[in-house]
């Protein structure tokens, strides 16, 4: 069948133009687009409920390395995107958008040698110079260029990646097998810490903070990114899959399945949710309903979840004409089951998702509260840098629409050893075994994949 092919140029106020071709594809599974798309650096993947796309090169770069970093963001993509003629005949989903993510903390995470996010910068974001988006049955080869010669590096980079995927094939890679080397903290300075933090909550200093560890893994084999997000996507189809490679050769891959959208904005519809609380899987039926049922009666994690829903409505309100809660459930996920909330808001003006973005990172899901105090507390007991973990990673696209989802069930993997993270929320009736049970619980996602 003859491919419909499409393109549109602009020209910014620097003069250069921003080029962008597309074509139709027929026959090509993602995992085989992915696959080819991790052979340079930079390279992203990414699978929302909606669509699946892999991603590489960049066309454009933008980077904030320090302070202010989700404005300075949206100021250069405005400049990326001014007066260039984005809106055009491909269909929206291939159009031209800026994939990437931030930091947890704002400013330096400090250096610790068990998490090296040499790389990551505060914020990093890629208009990619190859993209493949999947999305309702079709799928879309888009090439994209800034410069001079846009047009033409378009059009070959075009032609030359349709000739190549193909004959692309999905990756047969096994997984690599793994090998425990270290949990930060052990189970005996992790219970201090909680303790430490509930006493701190009992003292009235904190409501709840959400405290992280990491466990680091040297893995058997070579890890193949794509086998694993592959594996990640049978067993957390309902789960954002993402994966993130930064130009830096010294940088590692960012890689997970979260379960948690931080939101997505379509013009003045903002959709999120609040997840937290959290619970096992049962082995029968039975045993899966009594601890749904015991997790959504519990007085612990019924409060730990209203605290999140209370301050995402409330940080959404200042934005909005008005905000819908939906009827809490008992989201089932392969390993762990979760209390979640669906929030709905209509924006009262135009507001670039980036500015959602900033008002709610961190929610009290992977924060706490007050903000500030719970950071601070993070700050303190972490031995190890969150890096990008539990931080925003996404897409936006010139008409400041997009859609975030929280880097929770993550590992930054780097040659052949891996630092998976996981948290939990510590509120004033927080068991420090059973949260230590928690994140073991967390781990598994990433830890499975790799298995
Ligand atoms: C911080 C994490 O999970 C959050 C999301 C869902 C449930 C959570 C909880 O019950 O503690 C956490 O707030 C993590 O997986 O690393």
């Amino acid at each position: 069948m003859e491919s419909v092919r499409a393109d549109t140029v602009g020209t910014a106020h620097d003069g250069d133009a921003l080029a962008v071709r597309g074509c139709q594809l027929e026959d090509v599974a993602p995992a085989a687009v992915l696959d080819a798309a991790v052979r340079d650096r930079p390279w992203t993947a990414w699978a929302g409920p909606e669509e699946t796309v892999a991603a590489t090169g960049a066309a454009a770069t933008i980077t904030a390395t320090d302070g202010d970093r989700f404005e300075r963001v949206r100021r250069q993509a405005a400049a990326l995107f001014a007066d260039r003629d984005v809106q055009s005949s491909l269909p929206t989903f291939a159009r031209p958008r800026l994939f990437g993510g931030f930091a947890f903390h704002d400013g330096d995470g400090g250096h610790h040698p068990e998490a090296d996010w040499t790389g990551f910068p505060d914020a990093n974001f890629h208009l990619p110079a190859v993209s493949v988006v999947e999305r309702d049955g079709r799928t879309w080869l888009t090439t994209a260029a800034v410069g001079p010669d846009a047009e033409s590096t378009a059009e070959t980079a075009l032609d030359r990646w349709r000739e190549k995927l193909a004959d692309a094939s999905p990756p047969t890679t096994s997984p690599p097998g793994i090998r425990i080397r270290s949990e930060i903290p052990d189970r005996d300075a992790w219970i201090a810490q909680v303790e430490a933090a509930v006493d701190r909550i009992d003292r009235g200093d904190l409501l709840k903070v959400v405290l992280a560890g990491a466990q680091t893994v040297d893995l058997a084999g070579s890890l193949s990114a794509p086998a694993a997000l592959g594996r990640l996507g049978e067993t957390y189809p309902d789960c954002y899959r993402f994966g993130f490679a930064p130009g830096n050769t010294d940088a590692g891959t960012f890689f997970g399945a979260t379960p948690e959208r931080l939101l997505r904005r379509d013009g003045r519809r903002v959709q999120t949710a609040a997840l937290a609380g959290s619970t096992g899987r049962g082995d029968t039926q039975a045993e899966d309903e009594w601890l749904a049922e015991e997790l959504a009666e519990s007085r612990k994690d019924t409060h730990e979840h209203a605290l999140v829903v209370d301050a995402i409505r409330e940080q959404l309100d200042d934005f909005a004409e008005s905000v819908e809660t939906g009827e809490r459930t008992v989201r089932q996920l392969a390993t762990v089951q979760h209390l979640q909330t669906p929030i709905e808001a209509t924006l009262a003006t135009d507001v670039h998702v980036l500015s959602l973005v900033e008002a709610l990172h961190p929610t009290p899901a992977v924060g706490g509260l007050p903000p500030d105090e719970a950071l601070a507390a993070i700050r303190d007991a972490e031995a190890f840098d969150r890096g990008w973990y539990a931080a925003p990673v996404g897409w936006f696209d010139a008409a400041g629409d997009g859609e975030f989802a929280v880097g929770i069930r993550s590992a930054l993997a780097r040659d052949r050893a891996a630092t998976l993270f996981a948290g939990a929320g510590i509120v004033a009736d927080s068991d420090p075994d059973a949260e230590w049970d928690e994140i073991q619980l967390k781990y598994r996602p990433v830890l499975d994949a790799l298995r």
